[in-house]
């Protein structure tokens, strides 16, 4: 039987679209290969418009498609009575959980022993610059691993982790962590407006210096102390900025706790899923 190449994508919401996007622009798969099932109209033509096939409902795709992933991108307090309807997919495809919190356990519980991965991503995905952390079960073979990666590899980078509270972990950094950067935009371009700058030039300001950072912290290797020193002068501006985010570890501390809440909301969910 020759492999398939057709993907479900179940759920194309924020997330759901971020890897739709990518999958289509940059990872060459063609659309004709992605069956999204999407309940929201709205969401459901959005979806169609990079030209995958767009259902309302499982229930609508072709009986006799044999996917070989489906991508589950619905909330995790959800996903439990969404997958009833795939349990028939479970003894050929791989499943890949986006679901904050939601264990292999649980995903086994829902679909009966199956091939099943978690991957973390984050929205940055649909520019291609996304980061994804992956863990799967043992029933994940090489064949259906080596796909899931190269799916999950057009969306940006993608490590493997071997302990799977290190996927809820990630969730904390990285799945969550754009819209921590997201509100250090904010703030920044607040406290430009607070002295004295209008908003439209504060957030000019705020937007490019975090994608020049950003690009510069990517791109060269040092580490990023060797970075933040060459901006500090002597008793200059920084330094007198760096004493009120530094000072007794005031922004490594809230930055800690921040993650250390999304960790903890990660394991509530997968209590309760
Ligand atoms: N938004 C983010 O930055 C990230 C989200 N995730 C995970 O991705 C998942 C989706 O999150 P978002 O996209 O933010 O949520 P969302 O609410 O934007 O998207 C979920 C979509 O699932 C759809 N849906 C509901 N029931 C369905 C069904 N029976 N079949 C198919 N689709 C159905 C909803 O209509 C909705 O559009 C969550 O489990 C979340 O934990 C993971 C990493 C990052
Ligand atoms: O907020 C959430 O629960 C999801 C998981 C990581 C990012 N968004």
């Amino acid at each position: 039987m020759p492999t398939s190449k057709h993907i479900i994508l179940a759920g194309c919401g924020n997330m759901g679209y971020a890897m739709l996007e990518a999958w289509i622009s940059r990872g060459g798969i063609p659309p004709r290969n992605v069956h999204v099932v999407e309940p929201v109209e709205a969401l459901r033509s959005r979806a169609a418009v990079t030209g995958a096939n767009a259902y309302g409902n499982i229930d609508e795709i072709d009986p006799t498609l044999q996917p070989a992933i489906i991508v589950v991108a619905v909330k995790p307090q959800v996903i439990a009575a969404v997958l009833e309807a795939y349990r028939r997919f479970a003894s050929s495809a791989v499943f890949v959980s986006l679901a904050a919190g939601v264990s292999i356990e649980t995903l086994e519980t829902c679909l009966g022993p199956c091939a099943a991965m978690r991957a973390m991503p984050n929205t940055p995905a649909s520019i291609g610059q996304g980061m994804t952390v992956t863990f799967a079960n043992p029933r994940v073979g090489t064949a259906q691993a080596q796909r899931a990666g190269e799916l999950l590899a057009a969306t940006g980078e993608v490590i493997a982790v071997s302990s799977e509270h290190l996927v809820d972990v990630a969730t904390a950094i990285s799945g969550s962590g754009p819209a921590y950067l997201f509100h250090f935009l904010e703030c920044l371009a607040s406290a430009g407006q607070a002295l004295g700058l209008d908003r439209e030039t504060a957030l000019i300001l705020a937007r490019q210096t975090i994608r020049g950072a950003a690009e510069m912290a990517a791109t060269r290797e040092d580490d990023p102390e060797v970075l933040r020193r060459e901006v500090t002068s002597p008793n200059g501006t920084t330094a007198a900025a760096l004493e009120v985010l530094m000072g007794q570890n005031a922004l490594m501390a809230l930055m800690r706790d921040a993650a250390a809440a999304a960790y903890k909301r990660a394991v509530e969910l997968s209590r309760a899923n």
